[in-house]
């Protein structure tokens, strides 16, 4: 998965959503810095400040080493934990209370496809692939893939409609 550096990917898809817009325009101008060595070189503060501000004081932990894809939702904006390994494709809705990374068995994480719709208090754990036009309901727990074209609750995760 490719890293689009686009500061503004994701305002038009955050209409009426002032925090995720927010958050998610702080977050893609940090990814540009930190991945341009001369930006890094003169605004590393920026990054300091943005850990600071989004990470601690919000609770929204997207990580420098993440992918995630253009038009990116974010509702509500707390309690969100990514691990850097994860890859999350476009067009996808994360909420609060949120988790995706390893078992901790091992440091494999998820790979997420594109029109993902994830509900509030979700963990997604481990090596496995959620497919294109997925829901996950609120408070599932996903640990196994989830193919296209789905929509999975529960714990662990089960598919309740396929299309
Ligand atoms: C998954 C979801 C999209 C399904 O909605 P729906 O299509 O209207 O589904 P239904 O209410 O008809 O439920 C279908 C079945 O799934 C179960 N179900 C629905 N959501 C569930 C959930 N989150 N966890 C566990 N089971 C769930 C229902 O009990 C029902 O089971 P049954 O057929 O055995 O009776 C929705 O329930 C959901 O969780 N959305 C997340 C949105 C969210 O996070 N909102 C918070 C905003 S802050
Ligand atoms: C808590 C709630 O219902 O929030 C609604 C919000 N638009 C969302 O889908 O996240």
């Amino acid at each position: 998965m490719k890293r689009n550096f686009s500061i503004l990917q994701d305002w038009s898809a955050n209409k009426g959503n002032p925090k995720g817009r927010t958050i998610l325009l702080l977050y893609r101008l940090a990814i540009r810095i930190r991945f341009t060595p001369v930006l890094l070189l003169f605004f590393f503060w920026y990054l300091v400040l943005y850990i600071f501000f989004v990470e601690w004081l919000l609770g929204v932990e997207l990580t420098f080493g993440a992918v995630l894809g253009s038009g990116t939702q974010i509702w509500h904006g707390y309690a969100i934990v990514l691990n850097p390994a994860v890859r999350i494709g476009n067009n996808c809705v994360l909420r609060h209370s949120l988790t995706i990374g390893n078992k901790g068995a091992d440091s494999k994480c998820p790979v997420i496809g594109n029109n993902v719709n994830i509900g509030a208090g979700v963990c997604i754990l481990g090596d496995l692939n959620i497919g294109d036009n997925v829901v996950i309901g609120a408070g599932s727990i996903v640990v196994k893939d989830i193919p296209s074209n789905s929509v999975a609750v529960g714990n662990p995760a089960r598919i309740i409609n396929k299309g």
